[in-house]
């Protein structure tokens, strides 16, 4: 296909004017944008000896049409990667993402250290030849598509606009339990959207046509478009915005948006509301790689390892007590079946029971047993009263700090993800 191009600012704010010259039997239509004018003019072409007929084609197109993020994977990688020996790790820079993360971190004794509060590296002494960088949390994602990164944590939302499916990114960890929000479409809860409380009803709206559409501001173009098409929101446009996007409905720049909610009150203090069929995905965050460093790069595997290890260590732990208490009986095993059959808290395998020694006479005797299990946090109270029932008495509570499995699932599942 022949086709020139050229691109000129036009005179008019916000338009921008694509020229094209193409053979006349090229398929046009997919040149025109749905919003868009053109304006075709047919010359004769033969005294050049070229292509007999010409079509010129002018193509006027509103630039707030905002376009999905540039994606940033396999053509961009650099070339840098395989000269690379140190291991990095991108973490947030800065916002509620970043003090996040060092804190996670700092929980699984892995100490962040960071030599110039200036500067944007640092290193954790734990893990051997890594490198930690602070970037912008989408940047966390694009240099791991490009390869100037191995690790990172970060938003899933960000993961999922930034990484546009890019099959290079792997999420070894998708739950580290900060973070947590949803991206999701909020329409006013007044005047003509008053009554509207799903996506369909809010489609289905006479109002909105090819030249007043639905205009909704988000900062996810990607996750939006998808959304859009998805959910046969046929007349609808985005256009970006950095922040504060719960205000341009009622200053009339757009008629509804597409951001993160959290507890849902900074919707419900600028009269806006969520609606069924309305919610893009959920997100916290998550731990993630790039598939080729993990499999290429010396070493990335094993601190993606020891990560994941003391991650899931602490992430199972923070959730639990450690309930220990006395209680009288023949033998372990008459104990433990009073636990497993009388009450609903097993532990983890089932019951760690002793023998407390007693010793009035001065002979030492066992009169009872005690008792360890771990309970869930929000179970405690209903375990300490089920424990007293059967005779559990001097019920100790303990914070645990780290459970450590025999080999967490999540290992388990990347090295099948990996295919090793
Ligand atoms: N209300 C919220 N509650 C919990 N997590 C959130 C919330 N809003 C956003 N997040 C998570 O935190 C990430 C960073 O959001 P945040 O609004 O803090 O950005 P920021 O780092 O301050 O950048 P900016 O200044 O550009 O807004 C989001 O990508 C999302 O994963
Ligand atoms: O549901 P809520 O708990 O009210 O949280 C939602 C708000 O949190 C985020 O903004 P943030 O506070 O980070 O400020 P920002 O707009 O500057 O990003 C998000 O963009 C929403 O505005």
């Amino acid at each position: 296909m022949q086709l020139l191009a050229s691109l000129t600012k036009c005179s008019t704010l916000g338009l921008i004017q694509i020229s094209t010259e193409l053979n006349i039997n090229n398929p046009l239509a997919s040149l025109f944008p749905r919003s868009g004018t053109a304006r075709l003019q047919l010359s004769s072409n033969q005294k050049e000896g070229g292509t007999p007929y010409k079509l010129r084609c002018q193509v006027t197109v509103p630039t707030a049409v905002p376009q999905p993020h540039a994606p940033s994977g396999g053509a961009g990688r650099s070339n840098q990667f395989a000269d690379r020996k140190v291991i990095r790790l991108a973490l947030p820079s800065k916002g509620r993402m970043a003090e996040g993360t060092i804190n996670l971190l700092k929980e699984c004794q892995l100490s962040v250290h960071k030599p110039n509060p200036r500067q944007y590296t640092a290193d954790i002494p734990e893990l051997d030849n890594l490198e930690v960088w602070f970037q912008r949390e989408s940047d966390v994602v694009r240099k791991l598509l490009s390869g100037d990164v191995d690790l990172g944590i970060v938003g899933y939302d960000i993961v999922a606009e930034y990484g546009q499916d890019d099959g290079d990114l792997i999420i070894i960890h998708d739950a580290l339990g900060f973070g947590e929000c949803h991206l999701s479409l909020g329409i006013p809860t007044y005047g003509i959207f008053e009554n509207v409380s799903s996506v369909a009803e809010l489609a289905a709206m006479p109002q909105w046509t090819a030249d007043h559409p639905l205009r909704i501001v988000t900062g996810f173009t990607y996750l939006g478009n998808r959304f859009l098409k998805n959910k046969g929101l046929k007349h609808a446009q985005l256009s970006t915005a950095d922040g504060a996007l719960e205000a341009a409905p009622a200053m009339g720049t757009a008629d509804a948006i597409l951001d993160l909610v959290s507890s849902g009150t900074t919707l419900k203090e600028n009269n806006l509301k969520e609606i069924d069929g309305g919610r893009l995905i959920s997100s916290q965050a998550v731990f993630v790689a790039s598939k080729r460093a993990l499999l290429e790069r010396k070493g990335v595997l094993d601190i993606a390892h020891e990560m994941l290890e003391r991650l899931e260590a602490h992430l199972r732990a923070r959730n639990q007590f450690l309930v220990t208490g006395n209680m009288r009986g023949d033998s372990p095993a008459e104990i433990a079946e009073r636990i497993l059959t009388k009450t609903h808290f097993p532990g983890l395998q089932g019951p760690t029971i002793s023998p407390v020694y007693t010793s009035k006479t001065g002979i030492a005797k066992v009169d009872y047993y005690a008792v360890a299990l771990c309970i869930r946090k929000n179970d405690l109270y209903d375990a300490v009263r089920e424990l007293r029932a059967i005779g559990g008495s001097g019920v100790l509570v303990s914070p645990l700090t780290y459970i450590f499995e025999e080999e967490p699932r999540r290992w388990r599942e990347l090295l099948q993800n990996l295919e090793l």
